[in-house]
């Protein structure tokens, strides 16, 4: 019979220390916090009784979540120290004295929430009187029905004890909502729970009987006395380690042991003796027998030695001996008299729970089963709403080409009608009328059809569906936001990329809705069918440029410029931002990697110099290629990138240290059946990001995947790669330059041999001689240079200041290191 200690670690929780933390005189204040979160009474009273308030942490809970100026009336049997906010006085609450007390600091006031906290003092080793606790709680119920205002809140302690039910039921009398909870802060081990009774009748005239306790709890009285609930349930004969109750012993009883065993009735015999004999002067068979036995340990005749104070548990253990006694005399045990003993007990003990629980569950299934309903309910709203909204931007899918226009929304994606060569059909079918009657639906807002939202939405809807809307829409800004970004990047690669084969679809698909109102009636003879999506910038395009350069090069200004032909050449601006006239060195074909990466090449050189605008694609295509392996190897398939747990799985999948039924094992976890129906978007999109299994990396996968990123670190950077060949791209266009020139010489007439020879030689020096290196003077800190800021007076061009110390130092140290 071990009780917990009051002052033991164990009961220093966490909401003892946070109590602490945040001031509170009690942890108790966390109960009505959560019970305030869960039911919210406090936010919206004025007046508010405390009943059993000491030490005050209901109080002060009180006086942060009410209103400012509101009333608060705490009263405990013990002193309350002063709370500022709040009026406190000491009484006892089944008293006459404390309700005109009330009445006093109330004046004609009614009270909107009455709180009842209240203990009484038992005994510290027994577990608290649940018959004195109900009857306190029926005395907090007497007084907040004198001061409660109609539809008022009553908020009290219940022990789950045999009263339990009647108490509850009394409530349900009372209040319009009875609500039975308890808040995460209560310890499990209490038998505490607290009722949340909303909606106060406030009858004219209450029938004295409900709220005395002896009328109350009559039908309970009975049964406490009779013998099975002296044994199983101690506590209720107020029983007390410390002795008899009082008047008791004069009663006292012993009966034989071993008829105790062979009795039918172990129970009666139990309640009704104080001990049971195992020790006669005359010797007697059945009395041996039983002392001879192994299960009759010190502890069982300790048990025998004094029923009264014995507790359940106790009691238990004696009626298992009892029936191993008689399995050893051979006795009938009555296998099935035992659990049903046990059963009963447990039934008795336990019945509040299981009616609770089967409330619950029933509750839980209701609330399910009515969340399921509105969950689709709110489907089939939104799926309408989608449908109207898109009908009124005309964005009707034609039914004629069978689809369904509450598919999703890549409906609209009109690429996907060319492949299917739909474009046709769609071009010669019609577009769907509304009628006049689906207009009116229109009209009508959005859950028009079929159920009205004004007859099945309460708030609770309308706010979870307005939350969903919101949702979507930010998903939506999200993806317009992300798409914005990355077209952007991708013209302002352009410069360099040249058109890929993304930029094309991107840029179609801004203008979707243009081709919807194109009239295609004269189109049905065409053989090609019209094509749904058109660039409504319609002039032609050179594969090699950019959009943003194609438009620039179009401007007339450049009109007359030879060989910015767009259709076979192409011009370059160099990096000093001159316009030259370069013919370039090949050119690929548009949709091949390398010139959706930017190699700018032309049909025209490469009909000149097909060799070399071969090698040269060649090592173009080779470096772009390198670069996009490099960008493909950190992906996955579906573009997502490759995670360092990924890659662990990988590398001991590919060295045997698991195999893939291994591996699907593994996932079956509790996260793999975790329940998502019903559950919102956002919650679950957020959910996802915490319910997976952190999967550990070992000490190894890591230094594999370091390894890795360092070679791939290792690697020189695209844009080193890009400017590697502009560099090799720059000579190859001066040599090209340089030959045209001297061809040009060559053919010149009004020269000599001698001339044109001195003329290509020049040239040719000029272009090897490379610009000289601009030389730096160093200029040592000393004299008037001494601690100078900025460029030395009489010091043309780059400069460097140096320390003469720290020159002298460096000639030191190349002398020592010569010598050595
Ligand atoms: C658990 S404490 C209440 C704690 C309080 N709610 C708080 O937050 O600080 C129970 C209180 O009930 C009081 N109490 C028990 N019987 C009472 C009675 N008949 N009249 C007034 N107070 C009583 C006890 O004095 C004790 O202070």
């Amino acid at each position: 019979m071990g009780f917990q200690k009051k002052t033991g670690k164990g009961r220093l929780d966490k909401y003892y220390r946070l109590a602490k933390e945040k001031g509170y005189r009690a942890r108790a204040a966390f109960k009505l916090l959560q019970l305030n979160k869960k039911f919210g009474f406090l936010q919206n009273s004025k007046v508010v009784i405390d009943l059993c308030a000491a030490p005050g942490s209901w109080c002060q809970v009180a006086v942060e979540a009410m209103p400012r100026g509101s009333l608060i009336v705490g009263v405990d049997l013990s002193p309350i120290k002063p709370i500022p906010g709040v009026i406190t006085f000491q009484s006892d609450i089944t008293t006459d004295k404390c309700r005109a007390e009330l009445r006093r600091h109330l004046k004609t006031w009614k009270a909107d929430t009455v709180l009842h906290d209240g203990a009484p003092n038992v005994g510290t080793a027994w577990i608290q009187d649940s018959f004195n606790q109900a009857e306190l709680t029926l005395q907090s119920l007497k007084l907040a029905c004198d001061f409660l205002v109609e539809g008022g809140t009553f908020c009290t302690k219940v022990f789950r004890s045999a009263q339990y039910n009647q108490l509850l039921w009394i409530f349900g009398q009372l209040f319009d909502k009875v609500d039975a909870t308890k808040p995460p802060s209560s310890r499990n081990v209490s038998a505490e729970i607290f009722c949340v009774c909303r909606g106060f009748k406030a009858p004219k005239h209450i029938d004295p009987r409900f709220l005395d306790p002896r009328t109350a709890f009559a039908d309970l009285k009975e049964t406490v006395n009779t013998d099975e609930a002296r044994v199983y349930k101690p506590e209720q004969k107020k029983r007390k380690r410390g002795g008899y109750e009082e008047g008791d012993y004069t009663l006292y009883k012993e009966v034989l042991a071993s008829e105790f065993v062979e009795s039918t009735d172990p129970i009666s015999i139990l309640a009704n003796t104080n001990r049971l004999i195992l020790e006669t002067l005359e010797p007697s068979l059945s009395l041996s027998a039983l002392n001879k036995m192994p299960a009759t340990t010190p502890e069982i005749r300790q048990y025998c030695s004094d029923l009264k104070v014995l507790g359940r548990s106790e009691f238990k253990k004696l009626l298992k001996w009892r029936i191993l006694a008689r399995e050893a005399f051979g006795l009938p045990t009555k296998k099935t008299s035992k659990p049903a003993a046990e059963e009963e007990e447990v039934a008795e003990v336990e019945s509040m729970d299981e009616e609770l629980k089967i409330q619950e569950e029933l509750q839980a299934m209701k609330d399910k089963d009515s969340a399921k309903r509105k969950r689709e309910k709110r489907k089939e709203n939104e799926r309408k709403t989608k449908e109207i909204r898109r009908l009124q931007m005309h964005m009707t899918a034609p039914m004629d080409i069978g689809i369904d226009a509450a598919a999703q929304e890549d409906v609209f994606r009109l690429k996907s009608l060319e492949k299917d060569n739909a474009v046709s059909k769609v071009a010669k079918g019609r577009m769907a009328v509304l009628s006049e009657r689906q207009k009116k639906d229109q009209d009508s807002g959005i859950g028009s059809s079929g159920e009205t939202d004004d007859e099945s939405d309460d708030l609770n809807d309308v706010l979870e569906r307005e939350l969903d809307q919101q949702y979507d829409a930010y998903q939506e800004r999200r993806a317009n936001y992300e798409a914005r970004i990355k077209r952007r990047k991708q013209e302002e690669d352009g410069e360099w990329e040249g058109v890929s084969a993304d930029e094309n679809e991107s840029s179609d698909d801004d203008i979707v809705e243009e081709s919807d109102d194109s009239d295609d009636e004269d189109d049905e003879d065409d053989e090609e069918p019209q094509r749904l999506l058109m660039d409504l910038d319609n002039t032609a395009t050179d594969p090699g440029l950019s959009k943003r350069a194609t438009k620039f090069f179009s401007q007339d200004i450049f009109k007359d410029i030879p060989g910015l032909e767009q259709s076979d050449s192409e011009s370059v601006i160099g990096e000093d931002g001159d316009m030259e006239d370069i013919p370039v060195i090949g050119k690929p074909e548009v949709k091949t990697k390398t010139s959706e990466k930017g190699t700018k090449v032309s049909k025209r050189s490469a009909k000149e110099n097909p060799s070399r605008a071969a090698d040269d694609t060649k090592e173009a295509e080779g470096q772009n290629q390198e670069v996009d392996d490099w960008e493909d190897a950190n992906r996955r398939s579906d573009g997502r990138p490759i995670t360092a747990e990924a890659m662990m799985l990988a590398h001991q999948l590919a060295t045997g240290q698991k195999t893939t039924h291994g591996v699907i094992d593994e996932n079956f976890d509790k996260y793999a059946f975790r329940d998502r129906d019903g559950l919102p978007d956002w919650f679950i999109e957020d959910e996802s990001k915490h319910d997976k299994k952190q999967k550990p990396i070992t000490k190894e996968a890591a230094q594999a995947i370091k390894d890795k990123m360092r070679a791939l670190n290792a690697r020189p950077i695209k844009k080193v790669r890009e400017a590697q060949a502009r560099k090799k791209f720059k000579a190859a266009q001066r040599l090209e330059k340089l030959k045209k020139k001297s061809d040009l010489l060559a053919n010149e007439e009004g020269m000599t041999e001698k001339e044109k020879a001195e003329s290509i030689a020049k040239l040719l020096s000029k272009a090897k001689t490379k610009a000289p290196k601009r030389s730096v003077r160093v200029v040592v800190a000393r004299g008037v240079n001494r601690g100078i800021q900025g460029r030395p007076k009489g010091v043309k061009g780059r400069y460097k200041i140096v320390d003469a110390r720290m020159k002298k130092e460096t000639r030191a140290l190349k002398r020592i290191a010569k010598r050595k």
